[in-house]
């Protein structure tokens, strides 16, 4: 919708027949966003070889860890020299390897060629087109300002960024950390340890970022504290609502089978204390979030830990 309100022509690829025809005949997605009327220049099909078909941007918006396997029956679709975009918030499973990674893996296209959009833009809020500011990330500036100008509305501001990689963890770390606080606020806890968890939160995803050679002052912008205020805040967030269920006591299974949408921190704190551990960093609340969704510890006795590791100065 952005990038068609942009003045882009937009082909979207849905899996149902009845979604995309919907689209395409009453302008409205039924099943996700029914009151949200979307542009003329964008239709909806279910062949990925049409939507894929002359496209300068292929955007990917799928679950994180369906990516691969839908990557690999897309890639011989796609368009040559075309620009790949990911919006998803994730790391993958096993490899431990960044969206634009799998992508670059995927495809073997060239860096310069993956970019990604982050920041602070919650479904909903976006689809209401309420004002929000993005980050445009990729490695070639020039393709940056490229896709900048494609998705730049008078309610969605994109700024440029080339570190890639800063940008891809603030926005897969903010929902384990999305996830933390939702718990917190499940056990009726209050601001402070929001607060307390928002800034240790962005200081393990920081600490993880320089590891991984992003620059510090990714996690400051929208793609770090932006995203990380936003999520933490909302009821809309998926990965806050999930974990303010398992917070006020709802079993994993419970919680699963009452959301609908994906809540991407749930798989991805797994992959994401793999990275911290693979550089040999210290995530403790991504660790305490693994704990509580992966290892039944209850959320007060994983607190309590939390709480008691030892004293330590603010940074080191
Ligand atoms: N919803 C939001 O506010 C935002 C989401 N994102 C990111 O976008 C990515 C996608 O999330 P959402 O669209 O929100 O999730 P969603 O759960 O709302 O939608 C995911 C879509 O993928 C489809 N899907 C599920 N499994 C699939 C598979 N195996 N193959 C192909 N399609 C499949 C679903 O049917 C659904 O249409 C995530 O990485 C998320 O972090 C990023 C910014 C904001
Ligand atoms: O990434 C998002 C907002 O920027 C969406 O957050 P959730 O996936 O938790 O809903």
């Amino acid at each position: 919708m952005v990038l068609a309100d942009a003045g882009c022509d937009v082909t979207l690829w849905g899996r149902r027949a009845e979604l995309a025809d919907a689209v395409n005949s009453t302008r409205r997605n039924p099943d996700y966003l029914p009151d949200v009327e979307l542009p003329e220049n964008l239709r909806a099909t279910t062949d990925p070889a049409e939507a894929a078909a002359g496209a300068d941007f292929t955007v990917l918006a799928v679950p994180s860890q369906t990516l691969r396997d839908n990557l690999a029956a897309w890639s011989p679709l796609l368009a040559p020299g075309t620009v790949l975009v990911s919006l998803m918030k994730g790391v993958e499973l096993g490899s431990a390897m960044r969206m634009s990674e799998v992508i670059e893996d995927v495809t073997k296209v060239a860096a310069e060629r993956v970019a990604v959009v982050t920041g602070p833009n919650l479904a909903r809020e976006i689809a209401a087109r309420q004002p929000a500011a993005a980050v445009v990330a990729c490695r070639d500036e020039a393709v940056a300002q490229r896709l900048q100008r494609a998705c730049h509305t008078p309610y969605f501001r994109p700024y440029t960024n080339t570190d890639v990689v800063g940008c891809e963890l603030g926005g897969a770390v903010k929902n384990v950390i999305g996830l933390a606080v939702g718990i917190a606020d499940g056990m009726g806890l209050g601001d402070n340890t929001k607060g307390s968890l928002i800034t240790r939160g962005l200081a393990e995803t920081t600490r993880l970022g320089l590891a991984m050679g992003a620059d510090p002052l990714t996690f400051s912008g929208l793609a770090g504290l932006g995203d990380l205020v936003a999520t933490c805040s909302s009821p809309l967030s998926r990965n806050h609502t999930f974990g303010t269920n398992l917070g006020k006591g709802m079993t994993l299974q419970e919680t699963i089978a009452v959301t609908r949408q994906t809540a991407e921190g749930v798989k991805s704190c797994e992959s994401v204390l793999d990275l911290a551990r693979r550089h040999g960093v210290d995530m403790p609340i991504t660790e305490t979030v693994v704990g509580i969704v992966h290892e039944g510890t209850p959320p007060l006795v994983a607190l309590k830990e939390l709480m008691s590791r030892s004293a330590k100065p603010e940074r080191r």
